[in-house]
């Protein structure tokens, strides 16, 4: 519940920064809007004024004619304006969410690969594609709208007060029973679009995930176990959309009836003061003029708020959207700040990594090993050794700066590290789809052909590509489809060494290849050598021979 009480406040205070930005294209939407609501006066008036001078003063109609002019130009006046209202409101609405694509998508830049490799890339899109663009509804409507909710009731009634002050009261009687409805109803569509969101996000990583392991559920023949349950998750899905639709519906029908009582209320008023039954009051100075012009503006007075109960639930969803992206970009970055950290330049030809008392761990108050000190130079390799779930790769993860320290320091060259100053081999390498130049250049975007062939060779791919004929232009899918482990392994690899970085970090680089890949790889890790700081998390002997330092983890239970 608490958790809750700050998301929304996130969400709050990012929707309250987006308006921020946007607050002069806002304003000029109301101003158009404001001014669209005169024209709306004018109009009603010349008609009134017109109707009067034909029907009860038989006035001829070509005396009418600045009348007619005035109507004329409010009727052309209005829709250009109402235009122009929506034209800033969109474009406001377009770069709010320009803006927000913009920070999430920093937000990912910063936040640590490990948290990202956790996260369902499904959620993760949706939050991207789907929680900015709802926010379109709040820009480009209800913001504006919550405004002109104020500003035309209270030009219009500055107009129905002028000619019967007793039909203002009664509008103004009426109207707030409409924002108060419309607030009873929002709170409750408020809860159900948080949940909207929870469920769209969960079936979004749900169907992504089964897609992602399609191969997997075909060779367990669990295809239908599958479709199952991604049924299941759409009915519930379905259940909270007809929820939100409900009382989308019921806020609508409250307020038709309130606002027609209202409407009603009045017309019975204007009717009887002019058949002459009611006499008190301003009733008696009621002209076929005033009685129409008032009738006229009645509806247009609840217009806009009923306008704005429609648009109620484009607040409920950006809310709701707001505070899911702003719990992401604030909660989630579990990275060391990304200032002053150590980035390659050409004359760092020497360098040192230095960890003083750092404790490694998730948590605080469970840290996994004895506080680690160590300084390697350049050309040095160290290899980390020791049991399953001792925590050789939060090491890994914890020099290469995914993962802060539960306490102590790791510099390179007595700074913190920044992307460029490592590199780092997870256990499962991977591919993006692409070809295998592209797959190349994603660590070395300045590589040239020759060098990527040269790579290849090093590590005997080379046959590979030839033997597709589009060489380096083959394609590969994200799940390097057609290639064994070790052949993606060494791909993996291949990319280090064609930008190798001071830091290289490796976890388990041999486990489980075959002897082929395992040779390649190892005479790999000899040319790295040299260039760099080597840390590799393995129990291999061949590997534990480069070692010039060693680091044997306890078992944690024996701890
Ligand atoms: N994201 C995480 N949050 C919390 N605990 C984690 C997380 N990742 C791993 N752990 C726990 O931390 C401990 C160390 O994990 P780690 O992956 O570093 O072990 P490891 O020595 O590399 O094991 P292996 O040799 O099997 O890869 C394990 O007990 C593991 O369950």
């Amino acid at each position: 519940m608490k958790d809750q009480q700050v998301q929304d406040k996130a969400g709050r205070f990012l929707l309250k920064q987006l308006i921020q930005k946007q607050r002069s294209r806002l304003l000029l939407a109301v101003l158009m809007g404001v001014l669209a609501t005169i024209a709306m006066i004018v109009q009603w008036y010349t008609l009134a004024q017109l109707t009067y001078n034909l029907i009860i003063q038989q006035q001829p109609f070509v005396e009418q004619y600045m009348l007619i002019l005035l109507m004329v130009l409010s009727l052309i006046l209005r829709p250009v304006l109402i235009r122009a209202q929506e034209h800033y409101s969109q474009l406001a609405s377009l770069h709010a969410r320009e803006h927000l694509r913009e920070q999430v998508l920093s937000g990912w830049r910063q936040t640590s690969a490990l948290i990202h490799s956790q996260r369902s890339p499904g959620s993760a899109a949706s939050q991207l594609i789907e929680d900015v663009e709802s926010m379109d509804g709040y820009f480009a409507r209800f913001w504006p709208q919550q405004l002109l909710a104020v500003l035309t009731p209270v030009l219009i009634l500055i107009a129905v007060f002028y000619y019967n002050w007793l039909a203002a009261l009664f509008l103004l009687v009426a109207a707030p029973l409409i924002p108060l409805f419309m607030m009873l109803i929002g709170w409750g569509a408020e809860a159900v679009n948080q949940r909207f969101f929870y469920q769209r996000q969960r079936l979004a990583g749900h169907f992504l995930d089964r897609v992602k392991y399609l191969t997997t559920l075909k060779l367990f023949a669990a295809e239908n176990e599958a479709l199952t349950e991604v049924e299941e998750r759409s009915q519930d899905y379905r259940q909270v959309v007809m929820k939100t639709l409900k009382l989308a519906f019921l806020s609508s029908a409250v307020l038709e009836f309130f606002t027609s009582v209202a409407i009603a209320s009045i017309a019975i008023y204007i009717g009887f003061a002019l058949f002459g039954s009611i006499t008190w009051g301003p009733a008696a100075d009621i002209t076929l003029f005033s009685g129409l012009f008032i009738l006229l503006l009645a509806p247009e007075f609840f217009q806009p708020l009923r306008n704005l109960s429609q648009f109620y639930h484009d607040r409920a969803a950006a809310l709701a959207a707001a505070s899911h992206i702003a719990t992401h970009l604030t909660g989630e970055n579990n990275a060391p700040p990304a200032d002053d950290v150590f980035e390659l330049t050409s004359d760092d030809s020497s360098f040192t990594l230095i960890a003083t008392e750092l404790c490694i761990g998730y948590q605080l108050g469970n840290v996994l090993q004895d506080p680690i000190n160590l300084k390697l130079n350049r050309g040095e390799c160290l290899v980390i050794n020791g049991p399953s779930g001792c925590g050789k790769t939060t090491l890994l993860h914890t020099l290469a700066g995914y993962l802060s320290p539960l306490s102590g320091k790791v510099l390179l060259n007595n700074q913190p590290m920044g992307k460029e100053a490592i590199r780092y081999l997870p256990q499962k390498p991977w591919i993006i789809n692409g070809s295998w130049a592209e797959n190349l250049a994603v660590l070395a975007p300045d590589a040239t052909k020759k060098e990527m062939h040269k790579v290849l060779n090093q590590l005997g791919l080379e046959s590979l590509i030839t033997n597709r004929n589009k060489g380096l232009a083959s394609k590969l899918n994200e799940h390097g489809e057609g290639l064994s482990g070790g052949q993606l392994q060494r791909l993996a690899l291949a990319r280090v060494l064609l930008s190798p970085a001071p830091l290289v970090l490796l976890d388990e680089p041999t486990a489980s290849l075959d002897a082929e890949s395992r040779q390649y790889v190892l005479a790999a890790l000899l040319v790295l050598k040299p260039q760099c700081i080597l840390v590799i998390s393995s129990h291999d002997t061949d590997v534990l021979a480069l070692a010039d330092h060693q680091l044997q983890f306890a078992s944690k239970e024996s701890d």
